[in-house]
């Protein structure tokens, strides 16, 4: 039985980690939103889980080292700053940072680097999303995860290749490039489909995310898994073994 802290515990993943918590017999040690003291809830706690908005990310780090426990950052919408926070944080304690906790992404991300690697760089890559009207960041932080197996598959970084928001006149297709489409709408837990677009014919992995327990699922076994190891950075792919 693990004591598990909530950071965002008022907001949407907050609630469902809440009793995801309770469901398979963990304890929740309390949750922190904006202006808590979040490391109060760190020093209560065997773990922390963060869903919270990018802006408290390096404060919810901090709090995790004060504290020598491990913290899974589910919070997406985070920048290259951030990442480097990241790094920096896993020299102390375990952290694992993912887009997408949910066992089906982490195996469709594995799906997605094996079709990379294996239809070559004829295949256009496209990937597409779609979310709840609430949702703030785009591409979601799966779609970008979805990119990074893509473009890691071919020996490249995503940045290299990211082409996101076309609108007007885009002048074709540049070779090699990864693109993303973002919808929004209604209640969609998360919809998340990547193209491989070749010569008459196409390859479509999609994965359907039909409520968010699945997330918080994912996050439980992930900040569970997080207790005791070394410190790091860590993936979804090691907790489930993928
Ligand atoms: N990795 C994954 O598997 C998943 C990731 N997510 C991501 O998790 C994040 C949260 O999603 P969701 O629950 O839908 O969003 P919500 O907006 O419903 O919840 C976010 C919560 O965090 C609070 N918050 C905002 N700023 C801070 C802060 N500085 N310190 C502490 N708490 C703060 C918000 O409070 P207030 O309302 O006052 O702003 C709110 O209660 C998003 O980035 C989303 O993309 C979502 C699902 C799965
Ligand atoms: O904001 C959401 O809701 C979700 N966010 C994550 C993302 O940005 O990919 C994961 C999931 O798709 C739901």
């Amino acid at each position: 039985m693990a004591r598990i802290g909530i950071i965002g515990s008022e907001g949407r993943m907050g609630h469902a980690l809440a009793e995801a918590i309770v469901a398979t017999g963990h304890e929740c040690s309390g949750g922190a939103d904006r202006g808590d003291d979040v490391a109060k809830l760190a020093d209560a706690s065997d773990a922390l889980v963060d869903f919270s908005a990018p802006a408290a990310l390096q404060g919810n780090l901090h709090a995790a080292i004060g504290a020598g426990i491990p913290i899974l950052i589910g919070t997406t919408g985070i920048t290259d700053e951030h990442h480097l926070a990241i790094d920096h944080a896993a020299q102390a304690v375990p952290v694992l940072q993912t887009g997408n906790t949910s066992l089906g992404v982490t195996l469709l991300a594995h799906l997605v680097g094996e079709a990379a690697k294996r239809l070559g760089p004829d295949w256009d890559i496209e990937i597409v999303e779609m979310h709840h009207r609430m949702k703030v960041d785009a591409p979601s932080g799966t779609a970008l995860l979805l990119g990074e197996a893509a473009a890691a598959a071919r020996g490249t970084h995503l940045s290299a290749v990211m082409e996101s928001g076309r609108d007007g006149h885009t002048g074709a297709r540049a070779e090699g490039a990864i693109g993303f489409a973002a919808l929004r709408g209604g209640t969609i837990a998360g919809e998340h489909s990547v193209y491989f677009a070749g010569e008459q014919e196409r390859l479509q992995l999609t994965h359907l995310a039909e409520n968010r327990m699945i997330f918080a699922n994912g996050a439980v076994k992930g900040a569970a898994w997080l207790i005791g190891r070394d410190a790091g950075r860590y993936t979804m792919q090691d907790v489930l073994g993928l």
